[in-house]
């Protein structure tokens, strides 16, 4: 049963029973016309309470059926309207989530009581959309615009205390919503109920509203690159204030048609319903998510508190897990420990912004700071973030092998080292794992999980539940140099260099590539992570400084096309925004405002002339070309090699890891819209005309895709199921 009907004295209580989140889908939609017109019409109801089963109100709309063939047939917002307009008061007993069509539903009822933990909100922009059940007119109609715009624009969720003060919810009880919503339903029959009706309000302003909404759409235009849903939002709110509901509710329509052909909805649903799949993961041996029981993380340990690991602290003390944080010495555990407390008083700041504080006890007190390996023998995981250097991981590793209990985890945080390496030296190969976290390892949502050859399902299940605790989305992925996120990036760097080779320069290629929306071009992404890291690796392995052959051409290497130009800035202490100067100049060292450099223009005027290269006129088309399918590519190989379980696995990753812009679905998604023949193309002729450079070598199961006509992306996993999977 969709919905459900009961009586409690003269109040009927309307339930929506659709699990797991009381979605509104259409047999729901079907269902709650029903029982109204049967309330309206039966003489033994005076009033009518509207609630949801299973502690939840409603998640909105059924996303699922907005690309579904059987679109929606019922209107929400005429639900709504029928709701509004009821003789009888209607009360929303709103508990656990109001979201989207959820809360407009209730802002349709005349009242509003919600349980004190309840988060209410408006998300369809972070779906690609906006309210259209007459969200965007009746929410502005209550609180005014500037705080309307807020929550519409940003999509964010709104705690119940929050909501009360702001008033959109009349009552917040610490007990049964639904228990309080009948007693209010019983206190307001026969009360006057038009300025309960928010349809018949004006919006209440002393702004120049045309003034606001201007700078605030400048504003989403510079913060969403791109994203159009946003932008519909403000329109439609603009809306509400200038005209008439009915003629607002019009645009509110015309503004989801045209979101909607845009194509960005879908992508950003994609990618919604991509992040809830990564969780339900499968091993080739049939052992899956749901039936491999992770064991329960009671305590922690984190070894090395720089970049990585006092993100990583903060992270799980934020989660109410107790770590222990160790060093090497006095300094850096010093260091280490004056970095743990400030992000975690920030953490608390933030929490106290929202009303909340830590749920038991204070993160900070579970914090214990450490020189003593012993300290950690009894703790359930432990997450090594040392430097990135096998001997000295391989080291920690045998350490905690002898020290630990037996059952310990043993997680590592490398960004790309062999994972199998790292278990061989320790009596428990099957409890070890990486956990990639991104840095800053306490904001970043994504945890790549690294399974090693001999890694349990049990490790596999309990590494996945922790990102879970830690508000992460934990992607699966198989071991290979620099696993699935970094890997990828290898190609596209390169042909960012290329680029700069032929005649751009960095501030052309980022400006394109920040254009398609990412968050960061690739050269303001180098000079932030360090252009050293990259630069001591090839280093490592012969392909800079002294460990090259004599003899070799500077651009090339074991015969194939090489770029020597950032070797070239670091070999000048050029590292980047932490000296300073690397693509691009810096107010001071460790500056974080990247400025054009003329050096670098001549630097590269000079490179160019050594060689003798054609500087080309710039087409930021093929910046996005050679950049992007670069990427891509990699990625049909990281699916070749059974690396990943699928492309909504790397589109995960990407969105959110890499600054991927969200309302793109991902690069793999983005292939498949863009067309897997036009990509293969492209890939073709540059190869064709470049055969030194491997990376761009169409990649098999591309060709594969391409020659069997481009499926839709769901149905990539057909030829993928024929492929080696190394999970
Ligand atoms: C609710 C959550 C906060 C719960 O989180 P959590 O507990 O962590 O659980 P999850 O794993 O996230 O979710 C559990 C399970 O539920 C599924 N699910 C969640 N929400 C929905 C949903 N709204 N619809 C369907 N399914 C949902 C989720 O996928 C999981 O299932 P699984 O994948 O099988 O594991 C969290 O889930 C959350 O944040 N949910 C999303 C909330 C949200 O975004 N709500 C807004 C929905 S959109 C909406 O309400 C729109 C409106 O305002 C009404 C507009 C009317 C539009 C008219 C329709 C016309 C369509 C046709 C278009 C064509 C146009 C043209 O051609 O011109
Ligand atoms: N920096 C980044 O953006 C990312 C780094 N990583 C990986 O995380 C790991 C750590 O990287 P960062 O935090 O950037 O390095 P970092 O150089 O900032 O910090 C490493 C810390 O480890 C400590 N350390 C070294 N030897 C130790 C020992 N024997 N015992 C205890 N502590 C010791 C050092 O004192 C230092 O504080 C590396 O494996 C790196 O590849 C992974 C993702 C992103």
């Amino acid at each position: 049963m969709a919905a459900t009907r009961t009586l409690s004295h003269t109040v009927a209580v309307i339930k929506i029973n659709n699990p797991p989140v009381n979605a509104l889908s259409t047999p729901v939609c079907q269902a709650l016309i029903k029982e109204l017109a049967e309330v309206k019409k039966d003489p033994s109801v005076e009033a009518i309470v509207l609630c949801g089963a299973n502690g939840k109100f409603s998640a909105g709309a059924d996303i699922r059926e907005f690309s579904s063939a059987a679109r929606r047939t019922v209107s929400l917002e005429d639900i709504n309207a029928e709701i509004e307009s009821t003789t009888k008061p209607v009360v929303a007993a709103i508990e656990g989530v109001a979201l989207g069509g959820g809360l407009e539903l209730a802002l349709s009822c005349h009242y509003r009581v919600a349980h004190i933990k309840t988060v209410m909100g408006l998300p369809e922009v972070l779906i690609g959309i906006l309210p259209a059940a007459g969200g965007t007119q009746r929410l502005p109609r209550l609180i005014g615009i500037p705080a309307a715009l807020d929550i519409i624009v940003r999509g964010r969720h709104v705690p119940a205390t929050e909501a009360f003060q702001l008033g959109i919810v009349d009552e917040v009880v610490p007990s049964s919503a639904i228990a309080a919503a009948v007693q209010m339903a019983r206190k307001v029959i026969g009360k006057p109920m038009d300025s309960r009706r928010l349809s018949t309000n004006a919006v209440q302003y002393n702004i120049n509203v045309d003034a606001f909404l201007d700078t605030a759409l400048e504003k989403a235009k510079r913060q969403f690159r791109g994203a159009q849903a946003p932008l519909a939002c403000i329109e439609a709110v603009r809306a509400s204030a200038q005209l008439p509901y009915q003629r607002g509710i019009e645009k509110e329509r015309q503004l989801f048609a045209s979101l909607w052909a845009t194509g960005q909805p879908q992508a950003q649903q994609y990618a919604f319903f991509s992040e809830r799949n990564v969780g339900k993961w499968t091993l080739p041996s049939g052992e899956r998510w749901d039936n491999v029981r992770p064991c329960q993380i009671r305590t922690a340990a984190v070894i090395g508190l720089g970049t990585m690991g006092r993100g990583i602290v903060t992270s799980l003390s934020k989660s109410n897990i107790p770590v222990i944080a160790l060093e090497q010495d006095t300094k850096q555990l010093d260091s280490g420990k004056k970095a743990v407390n400030s992000l975690l008083e920030r953490e608390a700041e933030k929490l106290k912004k929202q009303g909340n504080s830590f749920a038991e006890g204070n993160g900070l007190g579970s914090v214990h700071f450490t020189l003593n390996f012993e300290d950690l023998k009894n703790v359930d995981l432990v997450i090594e973030a040392v430097y990135e250097n096998m001997n000295l991981k391989k080291d920690i590793f045998r350490k905690l092998s002898s020290i630990m209990k037996p059952d310990a985890f043993l997680c590592t945080n490398t960004s790309g080292l062999n994972i199998d390496e790292i278990a061989s030296v320790t009596n428990r190969p099957q409890l070890v794992i990486g956990t990639h976290f991104f840095s800053p390892a306490n904001i970043m949502r994504l945890l790549e999980v690294v399974r090693g050859r001999h890694t349990s399902p049990t490790t596999i299940a309990t590494a996945m539940s922790l990102g879970k605790m830690l508000g992460k989305v934990a992607v699966l992925v198989g071991n290979c140099p620099l696993f699935v996120g970094n890997r990828m990036l290898g190609p596209y760097l390169e042909q960012a260099n290329y680029l700069l080779e032929e005649g751009y320069y960095p501030e052309e290629v980022d400006q394109a590539l920040e254009e398609f929306g990412f968050a960061m071009g690739p050269f303001r992404m180098m000079d932030l992570a360090g252009l050293d890291v990259g630069w001591r690796s090839r280093m490592e392995k012969g392909l800079a400084g002294s460990g090259v052959p004599p003899g070799t051409p500077a651009r090339q290497r074991e015969g194939n096309r090489y770029c020597p130009l950032a070797d070239m800035l670091c070999e000048l202490g050029r590292f980047g925004q932490k000296s300073g100067k690397g693509w691009y100049q810096y107010e001071k060292p460790g500056g974080r405002h990247a400025h054009p450099d003329p050096w670098v223009r001549d630097f590269l005027a000079k490179y160019r002339k050594t060689y003798n290269i054609k500087q080309q006129a710039v087409h930021p088309e093929q910046i996005l070309q050679r950049c992007l399918y670069a990427l891509i590519n990699e990625g049909f190989r990281v699916l070749e090699d059974g690396i990943a379980s699928g492309p909504e696995d790397i589109d995960v990753i990407y969105n959110n890891g890499y600054g991927w812009p969200k309302h793109r679905g991902g690069p793999m998604y983005y292939a498949s819209a863009v067309g897997l023949h036009e990509v293969l193309m492209v890939l073709e002729g540059y190869h064709k005309a470049n055969p030194d450079v491997p990376s761009m070598k169409p990649s098999f199961l591309l060709k594969k895709l391409a020659a069997v006509g481009g499926p839709p992306i769901k149905e990539w996993r057909t030829q993928l199921g024929k492929l080696p999977n190394k999970l």
